[in-house]
């Protein structure tokens, strides 16, 4: 049998070339920008100092995550290891918003409604029309989906479509005793930390991820974290968390 603590490492992707020009991205594809590459070999190099191997990789559909993993495991020799991607643990659908400047849309609609559709817990932004060009309606990615395709979503909405997963899969391999490393993004993430730790859907909305920083949890037996996640680096992290959260307001 395994011992415990098992080890679970979450890790948002580095910067994308839409976080780069602060745009509304979820499930639009993008690739890193130039500073996320550097942000996910250095994850990578962290994870190898700490000597936090990971046997088994979890990565959502999006092109961000998957570049992440493959440059993080690699500068930590391991590539090799089984991986496991699922549109669960996707980004947050941003609907309507998807494409629009974060800036823009904060001075149009004001900073009460902004921070409602960017934090809060159960107020989704409108649909995004299926023409939409930054739909994702008709890609073959998602052919599985049928009728479930999201048009928008709030992080209540995820946590729907993301914790089966959790409970069906991941938790599987943390109970074979793998160290499972899950690269996915912002929003998704948010959503297990607030499973995780247990946060109010209020409190939640203070809650931001930075990107390309793993994330540390030990957790025992019945996947309850036994101490705080911490952060290879936590003081880039707090840089990070802060950046993520003056995003739009122009004190970037
Ligand atoms: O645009 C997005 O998809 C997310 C993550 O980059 O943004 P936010 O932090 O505003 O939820």
């Amino acid at each position: 049998m395994p011992t415990e603590p098992y080890t679970l490492i979450l890790l948002r992707h580095g910067n994308s070339e839409w976080n780069q020009k602060n745009l509304f991205t979820g499930w639009v594809d993008v690739r890193l920008s130039e500073q996320g590459v550097g942000e996910a070999k250095r994850a990578g190099q962290l994870l190898a100092e700490s000597g936090l191997l990971p046997d088994v990789l979890y990565t959502s559909r999006l092109t961000r995550a998957i570049q992440t993993a493959d440059l993080a495991l690699a500068e930590a020799d391991r590539l090799w290891i089984d991986v496991k991607r699922s549109w669960r643990l996707n980004e947050r659908h941003y609907g309507a918003l998807q494409g629009k400047d974060k800036a823009q849309t904060l001075e149009e609609y004001g900073p009460e409604q902004f921070k409602v559709w960017r934090r809060s817990f159960d107020v989704p932004p409108p649909p995004i029309a299926d023409d939409d060009q930054w739909s994702q309606f008709g890609d073959p990615r998602y052919a599985d989906l049928g009728d479930d395709l999201p048009r928008t979503e709030c992080l209540k909405d995820v946590i729907e479509r993301m914790l089966p997963y959790w409970h069906s899969d991941i938790t599987g391999d943390l109970a074979a005793g793998r160290t499972v490393l899950v690269t996915a993004h912002g929003n998704s993430l948010r959503a297990l930390v607030k499973h995780l730790d247990g946060i109010s859907d209020d409190d939640i909305a203070e809650l931001n991820i930075p990107t390309g920083i793993p994330l540390v949890y030990r957790l025992d037996e019945s996947f309850s974290p036994i101490a705080p996640g911490e952060y290879l680096d936590p003081e880039a992290a707090a840089a990070g968390a802060a950046a993520v959260a003056a995003q739009g307001s122009g004190s970037k």
